[in-house]
């Protein structure tokens, strides 16, 4: 499955007109983790991006006792968590968990329903170290016994008395916050954790997580405070949208020399990534829930330094298409990728198709500007994926991305997206 998909792109062709952001990715699997939460009512997600990790997430919900349904063309997703008391169920099962790193954000909900978790593998991009250390400490700090059978390669927890507690985590991990609060959020008394992450998906987690009855505070400020609460409910939530949706499609739209409507994005959630490509020359301007991008044609791009960092930094999911661009701008550009050890292999890709880029550990130099060529390449992981989309769209010729899966299971509707701007790309399945 995933090997049989992929995108074909012919370049040449200005992105134009309105495209819809999707749902925040990385606001959706953690909220589906914190439905299973909700011993009462039925859940209802809105602004849910249909994307192969939702589907799997879903499917791992009801692997584990939850009623789903996901209603696509409304992008809604309903959960019913109440009958998820069989301890035999308490597993995360490799088939589906290692095929997507939000799986881990389930373990919350197995510990406090059913009192253990066995997790038999947890997925998402290969991008080089990518541990979940904090995760288990955390939970271990809060009175759960984690243990691992190096032999299956499982980690076991039982959780039969959680606790509030002081936690802090090394680095601001996203997912590790989020998972943190959650384990925190049915623990009686205090959690405190210290060094939290405060990118805009942990905001709406928690705002989320309020609404189902946690008490929450601190969100925003890298110092979260939890008081434990006896029982979460069922609500609705509109999720937000998904940053790095917006700035692939910004992206785009600035190699393209384009001019595009991007309905539902909000620049103040680029960070440090909206002042970058203004430095390279594209221009914004934000008209209510519509963020508006343009790059005239004949403005030629100029290269740009980046450093990634955890928000309001440079995120390290558009690192990627930021390296894509940076071979079509006016000099030498220079990356440091300080998130992930192993996500530099986009520039042999890049190279296939006529990009000088050279790497040397964590940091690269793209020298600019060249002339992409269509190839065929490959897509080591999501944002890979998207970036060798974009590098297609103003290549010669024409361009094949593959594997497919990679590219959908985190952007809804790729091709069908760019192609109502006006972009020839197509999403072959070929299985
Ligand atoms: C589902 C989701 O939300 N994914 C995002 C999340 O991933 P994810 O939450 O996995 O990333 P983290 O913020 O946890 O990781 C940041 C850094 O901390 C390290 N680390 C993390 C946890 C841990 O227990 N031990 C440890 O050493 C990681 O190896 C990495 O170097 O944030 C990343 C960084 O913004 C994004 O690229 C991912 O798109
Ligand atoms: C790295 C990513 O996701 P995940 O953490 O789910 O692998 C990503 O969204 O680019």
């Amino acid at each position: 499955m995933g090997q049989e998909v992929r995108y074909r792109v012919r370049g040449g062709r200005p992105l134009n007109g309105t495209a819809f952001i999707q749902g925040a990715k990385n606001a959706v699997l953690p909220m589906i983790g914190a439905a299973l939460l909700a011993s009462r009512g039925r859940t209802v997600l809105r602004n849910v991006p249909i994307i192969e990790d939702v589907r799997r997430a879903l499917e791992l919900a009801e692997r584990i006792g939850a009623k789903v349904e996901f209603h696509e063309t409304e992008r809604t997703v309903v959960i019913d968590a109440s009958r998820l008391n069989d301890p035999n169920r308490a597993v995360l099962p490799a088939d589906i968990s290692a095929r997507f790193r939000g799986s881990v954000l389930f373990v919350p909900a197995l510990m406090h329903r059913m009192g253990q978790a066995r997790i038999e593998g947890v997925g998402g991009c290969n991008l080089g170290s990518r541990k979940l250390d904090f995760h288990y400490r955390g939970f271990a700090r809060l009175g759960a016994e984690v243990t691992e059978d190096d032999e299956r390669n499982h980690i076991n927890i039982t959780a039969d008395n959680l606790q509030g507690g002081h936690l802090y985590l090394d680095t601001p991990s996203h997912t590790g916050t989020e998972n943190l609060i959650m384990a925190a959020a049915l623990a009686p008394g205090t959690t405190v954790i210290e060094h939290a992450a405060l990118e805009p998906e942990v905001l709406d987690v928690i705002e989320f997580l309020s609404r189902m009855g946690a008490k929450i505070s601190g969100g925003g400020t890298g110092f979260i405070k939890v008081e434990g609460v006896k029982e979460l409910t069922a609500v609705e939530h509109t999720i937000m949208s998904d940053r790095i949706d917006t700035g692939v499609f910004a992206m785009m739209t600035a190699a393209t020399g384009g001019d595009v409507s991007l309905v539902g994005a909000h620049l103040e959630h680029l960070g440090v990534a909206r002042w970058k490509l203004e430095q390279m020359g594209v221009e914004f301007s934000q008209q209510g829930a519509v963020l508006h991008v343009h790059r005239a044609p004949e403005t030629p791009l100029r290269p740009i330094n980046a450093v990634t960092s955890p928000y309001p930094g440079f995120a390290t999911d558009l690192q990627s298409p930021l390296m894509a661009l940076a071979a079509l701008a006016e000099g030498e550009s220079y990356l440091h990728e300080a998130i992930y050890d192993g996500r530099f292999a986009l520039a042999h890709e890049l190279n296939k198709m006529g990009a000088k880029i050279e790497v040397d550990g964590t940091r690269a130099i793209v020298h600019g500007p060249t002339q992409l060529r269509g190839a065929d390449v490959v897509a080591h992981d999501l944002r890979t994926g998207a970036a060798l989309v974009l590098a297609g769209l103003v290549a010669e010729g024409d361009t094949v991305v593959a594997p497919g899966y990679l590219v959908d299971r985190g952007h809804a509707q790729f091709s069908e997206r760019l192609a109502a701007l006006g972009a020839d790309v197509t999403r072959d399945d070929i299985g």
